[in-house]
């Protein structure tokens, strides 16, 4: 086939999904050159790669968008450059264009960042990406793997008018006077000798959890730099309060960037911290202060947005000195990916599945019964993530910090989103919740009314938020558990020292847990004569909600737990001691529930007593975060991991944990609470290690279940204190036994343990 009637076919797939012209040509044309021009691989799954490359695009232009923070700073920055006589044009790649591209008449709008499937970060446009140096440096030639070189700046202090002495301060600890990349692994974790958590994905991860090893994606590169004298070429300078950020380019089109930070405190006392420190505290006010909670974001990416934004402007044809900022195209950009936000977070799932087929299915669907939520989930997104924008009584979202300065622009309103019906209907047809990762897809309907679920980060596994301290020591277990074994540490043939050990084996062959084993759980759980209770010296919620007028513990449930072979004993991936590692299997499905209990989670099939359901998965915080978490904003699903506390071997306030799915999550998220008879009971996992401070929570079927039922565990609420920081609400769980009915304690207390 000719190539343009490739393109033609790529353009009308992608057309059919709704998605304008002006947006496939500059990722198709990535694509191309990504796959070598292999039209087959893109014509894949009905252009899947390319509607996949699309809503990732997207995607990343609504993170920018989320960051409204640096959004100014770089306002200020495009003011600057196009008020700058001097820019720069950079070169021109001319010879690149082949047949394809030439097919493609627009101007190229190089995809900044296009991510493989698999997570993989591929920086196309590295091979014509500026590098930046510093002045004190010569010039030297670095070459680096042009698929991960991402453009990166390395931080070097130099003398401005502002601020003569700037290059005398003190360096950040441990960076190079030569350019050296910059990975994301944390200096602390290795200093500590600690192992990273067992994050196996790139996309979950945050700036707190280490990206994952061999995956290009987890070092953000400091190319090569060619050292030019700033002052020479330095086009913009923006005073901002008392800081003055500087921009600078080169004949060759390198960018530099250097903000000064007037008010220096501390004089002499001042230290200088290392530059992973820097990053990362810079990451936690970003998660804390503007709410990003995406985990790729990253100050050094951003950093590099802002050089390659400038780049890209400062070489395109000369715009008018006078032109107004509200037609800078790098900021119509963020506002698209404000009015896309939803539909690109819906679209990413809709990628990994035959999107035109569920078009169709869903087209029964009234787009307009769908509108309303559509933008209220918009504009509870904007609010969400961008601290000072508010909405104004028609619907238009606000960015607050123009009011506050003169010469704001037309770039603070964002106009009433108008998604397209078929937008719209795609987000309803979402045949798979957990966007591709689990091994099964699980669907939602919502036979009731036209909700759709509110956006959330789908993970397979927890992973630690900040400060959260998870120990994962091999040698531990190895000495704990049965190294001498192999194979299966369940089948009969095996001499397991794992199987003699007190309780023996939780889980039968058939990977069902042992009924006695899953009984005294049950019995532990309702039955108050069966409960033992321990009690913290002092205990870390008391701690965390009031560290002046410290209360007395109000006990913890001690709790069996399940001990799982792992990686390190000596059996193999088969070993039937291995089950909640290896991820949910059961069909399950999403629903709306009639009864006003939100969300649902229902099994599509059978299930037989003391079946591994799901893990409870969401982000690992400290005590400290979550009571900090959930005084600005409500909680729906927090799990303390208390099961051991009170207990000798667990001390440290510090390292009192619990997981919380409320951004980041698995199914389990879904799945509404039933007063003491539930249908499923959550058992504490230990998986990587014996370290009581934290453990999986799998959650195992209490009797047999038939298909088409609802899954309901008990989150263990008293729903008249406040011990949980949980979002209060009535319980209608229907039960016998429910607790929320008012009645003495006593009385309440023997009805819940009948
Ligand atoms: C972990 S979420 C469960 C999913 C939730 N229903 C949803 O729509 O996303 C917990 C929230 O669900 C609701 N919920 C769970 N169980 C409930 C019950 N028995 N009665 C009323 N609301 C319930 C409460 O709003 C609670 O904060």
């Amino acid at each position: 086939m000719a190539p343009n009637a490739h393109i033609k076919k790529a353009i009308t797939a992608m057309k059919a999904l709704g998605i304008e012209e002006a947006q496939i040509k500059p990722v198709l044309k990535n694509l191309l050159v990504l796959y070598d021009k292999k039209w087959d691989l893109i014509a894949e799954d009905n252009y899947r790669a390319l509607a996949d490359a699309i809503f990732e695009t997207q995607e990343t232009q609504f993170k920018d968008c989320l960051i409204f923070v640096f959004l100014i700073i770089v306002r200020f920055v495009v003011d600057q450059i196009f008020q700058a006589a001097e820019v720069d044009r950079g070169k021109r790649k001319a010879n690149e264009e082949s047949d394809d591209e030439d097919a493609l008449d627009e101007p190229e709008r190089p995809l900044k960042r296009l991510r493989r499937r698999g997570g993989e970060v591929v920086s196309t446009s590295a091979s014509n990406s500026p590098s930046l140096g510093s002045p004190c440096l010569n010039e030297t030639t670095t070459h680096h793997d042009q698929e991960t070189a991402l453009v990166s700046l390395p931080f070097h202090p130099m003398p401005t008018e502002n601020d003569p002495d700037a290059g005398a301060l003190v360096m950040p600890k441990g960076e190079p006077f030569t350019d050296i990349p910059f990975t994301s692994t944390h200096q602390d974790s290795l200093e500590n000798g600690n192992s990273p958590a067992p994050m196996p994905e790139t996309e979950e991860t945050n700036g707190r959890v280490e990206e994952p090893h061999g995956s290009t994606a987890a070092t953000v590169d400091v190319p090569t730099t060619t050292i030019e004298r700033a002052s020479e070429h330095t086009v913009a300078t923006t005073p901002e309060g008392s800081s003055t950020l500087e921009l600078a380019s080169s004949a060759t089109g390198q960018v530099k960037i250097n903000l000064s930070f007037a008010p220096a405190t501390g004089g002499s006392s001042l230290h200088a911290p290392s530059m992973d420190e820097l990053r990362r505290a810079m990451e936690d006010v970003c998660l804390r202060q503007y709410k990003i909670l995406d985990p790729n974001f990253s100050v050094t990416r951003f950093l590099n947005d802002i050089a390659s934004s400038y780049l890209e402007l400062a070489t395109k044809a000369e715009q008018p000195a006078n032109q107004s900022p509200e037609n800078l195209p790098s900021l119509t950009t963020n506002v698209d990916a404000l009015k896309k936000s939803a539909a690109a977070i819906a679209f990413t799932a809709e990628g990994r599945n035959d999107l035109a087929a569920k078009v169709m299915k869903s087209a029964n669907q009234s787009p307009e019964s769908l509108q309303t939520t559509k933008v209220d989930v918009l504009s509870k997104s904007a609010t969400a993530t961008t601290a000072n924008t508010s909405t104004d009584r028609n619907g238009h979202v606000r960015d607050d910090e123009n009011s506050g300065v003169g010469e704001s622009t037309g770039l603070v309103v964002v106009p009433e989103c108008h998604i397209s019906a078929d937008e719209l209907r795609m987000i309803s047809s979402v045949v798979d919740i957990t966007f591709g990762k689990e091994t099964v897809e699980i669907p939602w309907v919502n036979e009731v009314n036209s909700k759709v679920p509110s956006p959330f980060r789908y993970m397979t596994q927890s992973l630690v938020y900040l400060d959260a301290e998870v120990k994962f020591s091999l040698g531990n277990i190895k000495d704990q558990c049965c190294s001498s074994c192999c194979g299966d540490c369940l089948s009969p043939a095996m001499a397991c020292s794992c199987a003699t050990a007190p309780g023996g084996f939780a889980y039968t062959k058939d990977g069902l847990l042992q009924n006695d084993f899953l009984e005294e759980c049950i019995s532990e759980a309702r039955n108050p004569q069966k409960q033992v209770v321990q009690y913290c010296k002092e205990c870390p919620l008391e701690i965390a909600k009031n560290e002046e007028t410290l209360e007395p513990c109000k006990g913890h449930l001690k709790r069996k737990a399940i001990r799982e072979c792992w990686i390190n004993c000596g059996c193999t991936k088969k070993c039937g001691n291995q089950v909640v590692q290896h991820g949910l299997h059961t069909k399950l499905q999403v629903f709306f529930t009639s009864n006003g209990r939100g969300w649902g989670l229902r099994t599509l099939e059978k299930l037989p007593k003391g079946a591994f359901v799901c893990e409870l998965a969401g982000e690992i915080l400290t005590i400290s975060e979550l009571v900090q978490r959930s005084s600005s904003e409500k909680l729906t699903s927090p799990v303390i991991l208390d099961a051991h506390w009170g207990s000798e071997e667990v001390s440290g306030v510090n390292r009192a944990l619990c997981l919380d799915g409320t951004h980041y999550g698995n199914i389990s998220r879904f799945i509404n609470h039933r007063c003491v008879d539930a249908n499923l009971i959550e058992i504490p996992v230990h998986v990587e290690n014996m370290d009581l401070h934290y453990y999986h929570l799998g959650l195992f079927t209490t009797r047999d279940i038939e298909a088409m039922e609802e899954l309901t565990w008990d989150y263990g609420v008293e729903f008249n204190d406040q011990v949980y920081p949980t979002r209060p609400f009535h319980c209608r769980c229907g039960s016998e036994f429910c607790r929320n009915v008012k009645r003495s304690s006593k009385s309440k207390k023997s009805k819940k343990r009948a």
